[in-house]
């Protein structure tokens, strides 16, 4: 029985990739350069990609052998699972490995866009002592707004509890809600929370949700965290709020490209930014790696070879 062959396209620990390279021939190649990913392909059975490798109907026509598309994390919006489905190619993710990881990123972020700290310590390294200008606002009192309350929104909403933050949900499928949240409409949540968090994911319903017309109903004074996807935010918009100071601050975790090159949004002192670490906790990588592998490991056992037997 030939080794099946499993081409790993972003970066995994190494201890999670063991097991595989035990049973199958693993080909580590870089997922951002397409044409190292469109030659790996036909000879592959299995796929593992984090966010950087774009899984579309041109990679999926070419792997004539995938039997399964793993994604090391949560997110499937850079896999065509459309396609996939209809090739026979299964996906995998692994739902719950990072949930916690971008919940504190997050709650560092809220705190980072209400105490400036990004910019507070840009400024301190430029050799100023601006103490003044960047005074902040205190969480506690003060109102949180989570659109989307799955696996990492109810984990956020149970650490903004703990600064003592009132807490409204906007999640139209959602159907248990925690004791100490209340479920409003998207436009009467903008509208009264001083920071909003996003944690939905992105699809063609929710590609540009926060536009103009949502940002126009959040208070001048307050937040908005993105750690879900870009894309969600209309980035213009946003850039054109954050501006006009009708929006106070924003931090972003993740951008409509990524990277995103030369983006204005980057240069706003209001802004605070990083690219992309919502799943970047040393815990998470390695549950999100260990999931992917034994999915992958189970969907490739009809084309392993059995495990020697020990007498
Ligand atoms: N920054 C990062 O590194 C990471 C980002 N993510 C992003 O966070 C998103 C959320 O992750 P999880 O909480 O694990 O997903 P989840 O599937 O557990 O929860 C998503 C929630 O969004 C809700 N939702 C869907 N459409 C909505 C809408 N129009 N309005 C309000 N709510 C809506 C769903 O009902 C669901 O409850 C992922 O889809 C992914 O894009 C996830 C992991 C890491
Ligand atoms: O794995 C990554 O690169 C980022 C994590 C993420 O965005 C996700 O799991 O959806």
């Amino acid at each position: 029985m030939p080794t099946p062959i499993v081409i790993v396209s972003d970066a995994l620990p190494g201890d999670t990739v063991a097991p595989l390279k035990a049973a199958c021939d693993v080909r580590q190649i870089d997922g951002r350069d397409r044409q190292a990913l469109l030659a790996a392909l036909p000879e592959a059975d299995a796929l593992i990609v984090r966010s950087g490798t774009r899984v579309d109907a041109e990679v999926l026509e070419r792997a004539t052998r995938l039997r399964v598309v793993a994604r090391a994390g949560v997110g499937l919006d850079n896999v065509d699972t459309a396609t996939a489905r209809a090739l026979g190619v299964t996906v995998v993710n692994a739902p719950d490995a990072n949930s916690v990881s971008v919940a504190e990123l997050t709650v560092s972020l809220v705190v980072a866009s209400v105490r400036h700290l990004q910019e507070a310590g840009r400024s301190l390294r430029a050799g100023e002592w601006r103490r003044s200008d960047f005074a902040g606002t205190e969480l506690s009192g003060r109102t949180a707004g989570i659109v989307g309350f799955g696996r990492v929104g109810r984990q956020v909403a149970r650490r903004l509890a703990a600064f003592d933050m009132r807490i409204l949900v906007h999640d139209p499928y959602a159907d248990t809600l925690a004791d100490d949240v209340h479920a409003t409409g998207l436009d009467e949540l903008l509208a009264a929370a001083d920071v909003v968090t996003l944690h939905l994911p992105r699809t063609p319903t929710t590609t540009g949700l926060i536009g103009a017309r949502e940002l126009r109903l959040m208070k001048p004074t307050a937040h908005l965290v993105n750690t879900a996807r870009g894309g969600i935010v209309d980035e213009s918009a946003l850039y054109r709020a954050l501006c006009a100071g009708t929006l106070a601050g924003a931090a972003l975790d993740v951008f409509a490209t990524e990277p995103p090159g030369a983006s204005p949004l980057l240069d706003l002192p209001n802004v605070v930014a990083v690219p992309h670490l919502g799943a970047s906790t040393a815990e998470a990588q390695l549950r999100a790696g260990h999931e992917a592998v034994r999915k992958v490991l189970a969907e490739l056992a009809p084309l392993l070879a059995p495990a020697p037997t020990t007498v």
